[in-house]
């Protein structure tokens, strides 16, 4: 499913027009009767639904809207909040065959009667502003959204929610709080981004009949679970444990063993076929307690952190996992910088790993074997030199400044991870709930991670994978038996199995 920008959307819809014929005033119909259908989905026949109609064609599309439910015999009021003379083109012409079907259009001349119909509505129907919003809201619609936001009743918004930006970057605005946002043909970026998403509520994609010849050549979409059916990797009946890849897990110390124990039996059960893990000699015996399946490589330690160096010995795998709890010394930094240079597989990078990373990027850019970095937001903004908060205002487009210009996988953590390629291609992965929130499930991730970049075709199908089961595995647990509190990250290990079950 596709993200994308206003912009994009508009670059669509007149491809559609242009090329494909489909003329403007369609795709509007198309648009205001499937908000119709998902509004009857979300309302009680007997609700009172007051329909608030902007300017542009998102106030067309609520013409449209309110003509479809009083057709189907909803208790409809259509309220216009602009003036006459701003309404033009296919909105006007929707107004025009809402009037011409004889139905009441209410106006916004007294303050007083609007504001007692608005309290007087079961539902809110929002289609003020869409796509088209430009700067901070203006009067009456600034004041409009201010009224909504304080009723109780359902509020649904059309395509975005009034005010509400469609792009990343911008963190002055107003918005109407929906407790459901129908988005017309294609999700705005905005719906991902932790500054914005609060106010969709409940997010339904109708299709309105725009040819799918002419969309953003899918170059950022939401992964889900119809890609990883297709793509997650199976097993063959003649397989054998070679088949599935030899993993190395590096990291690790005597007081911080858990990481590494937890990323090893999560590659395990994510079906690598070998994991060994490289740790500091005395962390051993409590990582092997956890994971039995596992190999060790014993690194020479200083209090408890590893500080040995044995790159030469880590070249016979497929695939390393470095960082997960192996602290922040400077003979860590060098085994980093000799990793870059010298080892030649793929390689992942996570926690510790990633502190390391930031003084050496110049290495990072020059190495040919995959590297896939694996932040949270604030290691990202370490990464980036940038405050958290400028980051995650623009995530897409850091994600993508920073993959491209030093050549890495980058997965960018959170309620909706994002996943770039070296190339730019961008995939959103929401699954996952609150319970992994918790300490230990990033390394559980990198563990998973590992696995998928030993077992897949394309990285970046494995990688999305990866988030994507994590993910799936907290929301079925929590759905069958655990509760978002009591979530553990050996838990989501545990449910590993049910969900590649499920999924392969
Ligand atoms: N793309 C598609 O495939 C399809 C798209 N469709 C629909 O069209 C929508 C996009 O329509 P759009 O381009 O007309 O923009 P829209 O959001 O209605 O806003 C424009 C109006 O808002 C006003 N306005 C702007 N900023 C403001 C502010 N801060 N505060 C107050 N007012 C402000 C602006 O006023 P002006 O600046 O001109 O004075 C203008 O009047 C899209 O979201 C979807 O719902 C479907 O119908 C069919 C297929
Ligand atoms: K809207």
């Amino acid at each position: 499913m596709e993200i994308v920008t206003a912009q994009e959307m508009y670059d669509w819809d007149q491809l559609a027009i242009q090329s494909a014929g489909i003329e403007g005033k369609v795709l509007m119909e198309s648009a205001g009767r499937e908000a119709a259908r998902a509004v009857e989905g979300k309302v009680e026949r007997h609700d009172r639904i007051l329909v608030l109609i902007g300017a542009g064609n998102n106030g067309g599309d609520g013409f449209v809207l309110a003509r479809t439910l009083l057709n189907r015999g909803y208790h409809v009021q259509a309220w216009q909040v602009v003036p006459d003379e701003k309404i033009s083109g296919d909105a006007l012409l929707h107004k025009e065959i809402y009037s011409a079907s004889n139905y009441p259009l209410l106006k916004l001349e007294d303050w007083e009667e609007f504001t007692a119909a608005m309290q007087s509505a079961d539902v809110l129907v929002d289609a003020m502003l869409g796509i088209g919003a430009n700067g901070p809201l203006r009067s009456p619609l600034k004041e409009i959204v201010e009224l909504a936001n304080q009723q109780s009743c359902c509020r649904i918004a059309v395509d975005l929610p009034t005010g509400v930006p469609a792009d990343e970057g911008v963190v002055d605005f107003d918005g109407f709080r929906a407790d459901h946002t129908i988005v017309i043909a294609a999700l705005k970026m905005s719906a991902f981004l932790q500054h914005t998403r609060p106010y969709y509520g409940e997010v339904e994609v109708v299709e309105i009949g725009l040819p799918v010849k002419y969309k953003n050549k899918g170059r950022r979409v939401v992964w889900q679970a119809d890609d990883v059916k297709r793509t997650l990797p199976k097993r063959g009946a003649d397989s054998h444990k070679g088949s599935h890849g030899r993993g190395l897990i590096i990291g690790g110390s005597y007081s911080m063993p858990g990481s590494i124990a937890v990323s090893a039996k999560a590659a395990l059960r994510s079906g690598a076929g070998l994991v060994t893990v490289a740790t500091a000699k005395s962390a051993i015996p409590s990582v092997s307690s956890y994971v039995q399946e596992a190999t060790f490589l014993p690194m020479n330690e200083k209090d408890g952190a590893i500080t040995g160096h044995a790159v030469e010995d880590f070249q016979q795998f497929d695939g390393v996992a470095v960082g997960m709890g192996i602290g922040r010394n400077s003979e860590v930094q060098e085994l980093m910088s000799e990793l870059l240079a010298e080892l030649n597989v793929p390689l992942l990078i996570d926690a510790d790993g990633l502190y390391q990373v930031k003084e050496l990027l110049e290495d990072v850019e020059v190495r040919s074997a995959p590297i896939v970095l694996t932040p949270h937001p604030g290691e990202f903004a370490h990464l980036t030199g940038e405050p958290i908060s400028k980051v995650m205002q623009s995530p897409f487009a850091y994600s993508k400044e920073f993959a491209c210009s030093h050549g890495v996988y980058l997965v960018l953590k959170g309620p909706a991870t994002i996943i770039t390629s070296p190339e730019g291609d961008q995939r959103v992965d929401v699954s996952g709930n609150a319970g992994l929130a918790k300490g230990g499930t990033g390394d559980v991730l990198s563990g998973i991670l590992l696995a998928m970049m030993l077992q897949s075709e394309s990285f970046m199908d494995g990688l999305c994978n990866g988030c994507f089961i994590h993910g799936s595995t907290a929301e079925l647990l929590t759905e069958a038996s655990h509760s978002k509190t009591g979530l553990l990250a050996t838990d989501v290990i545990e449910g590993l199995s049910q969900s590649f079950r499920i999924f392969s």
